[in-house]
């Protein structure tokens, strides 16, 4: 059976992929299925579950259900912290926020998390997460030192550490709801510098800012709040379009 991380990766090769993401406590699991199928029908790739705050491993776990059930798309747990697992995902971000102040959130909860992760038998796939300014709730709850948009040198010295390190993958996260998204300058540096596939996240709802992270370089856009807010398919569907390049 091919994993999640082989999934991904051949999409990859392919061209920039659409991860959309969404929150356990948000909605109820039905809702978050029928979610999950428009965003299929859009032409995303996978769906990441995930939020912050709030999330536990029954919403998590019935979320993770019933987007495989309604839509057939892999899901990826984007962990908020090692107290929140299921088994009823296909796999998980195991991430370390790499800019973070705090050792918890760079080693301690990983630390804490691995050995329920390994009992429940639950597909890794490791994650360098970065923060890039703003930053937003997430920067504040994992208490990060934000990159600033003017610090190039600074995202593509992280980045090449997480893979030195031997990590799967590089996400740079600007914040759930940025007003300003990861800048292309800097996408596209750190993008040149890796060989492991670059994710790009935070602040991105209109085609315009997809199409720029993709150009840039990214493999995969993640979208959040605009996937959640958005009622109107056509409108989900550019954005899953510029993102993908088609
Ligand atoms: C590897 C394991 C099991 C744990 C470590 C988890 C780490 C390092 C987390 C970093 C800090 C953190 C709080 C990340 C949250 C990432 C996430 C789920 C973001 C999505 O939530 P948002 O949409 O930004 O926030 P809201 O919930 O406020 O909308
Ligand atoms: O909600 P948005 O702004 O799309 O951000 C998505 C993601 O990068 C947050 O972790
Ligand atoms: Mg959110």
């Amino acid at each position: 059976m091919v994993t999640v991380k082989e999934y991904l990766t051949e999409r990859m090769k392919k061209g920039t992929i659409h991860l959309a993401l969404l929150d356990p406590d948000k909605q109820d699991s039905r809702e978050a299925g029928a979610i999950a199928k428009r965003m299929k029908d859009a032409g995303s790739d996978a769906i990441m579950i995930g939020g912050s705050t709030g999330v536990t491993s029954k919403n998590l776990g019935e979320t993770g259900r019933a987007i495989n059930k309604m839509s057939g798309l892999p899901t990826i747990h984007f962990p908020g912290g090692p107290g929140e697992l299921s088994k009823d995902v296909d796999s998980i971000f195991f991430m370390s926020m790499v800019n973070s102040r705090n050792p918890f959130w760079i080693i301690r909860a990983q630390a804490g998390a691995a050995p329920f992760v390994k009992k429940l038998g639950i597909e890794t796939i490791s994650l360098g997460y970065i923060i890039i300014e703003p930053g937003m709730k997430v920067g504040e709850v994992g208490e990060a030192d934000p990159i600033k948009h003017s610090e190039i040198d600074k995202a593509v010295g992280y980045a090449l550490a997480c893979e030195m390190y031997g990590m799967d993958f590089v996400y740079l996260e600007a914040g759930s709801g940025a007003d300003r998204p990861v800048p292309p300058e800097m996408i596209s540096a750190v993008k040149k510098a890796l060989s492991i596939p670059l994710i790009v996240g935070g602040g991105i709802r209109t085609p315009e800012a997809a199409r720029a992270a993709r150009l840039a370089g990214a493999d995969a856009i993640v979208t959040g709040t605009f996937v959640e807010r958005c009622s109107d398919d056509s409108m989900l569907k550019s954005v899953v379009n510029a993102s993908k390049g088609r």
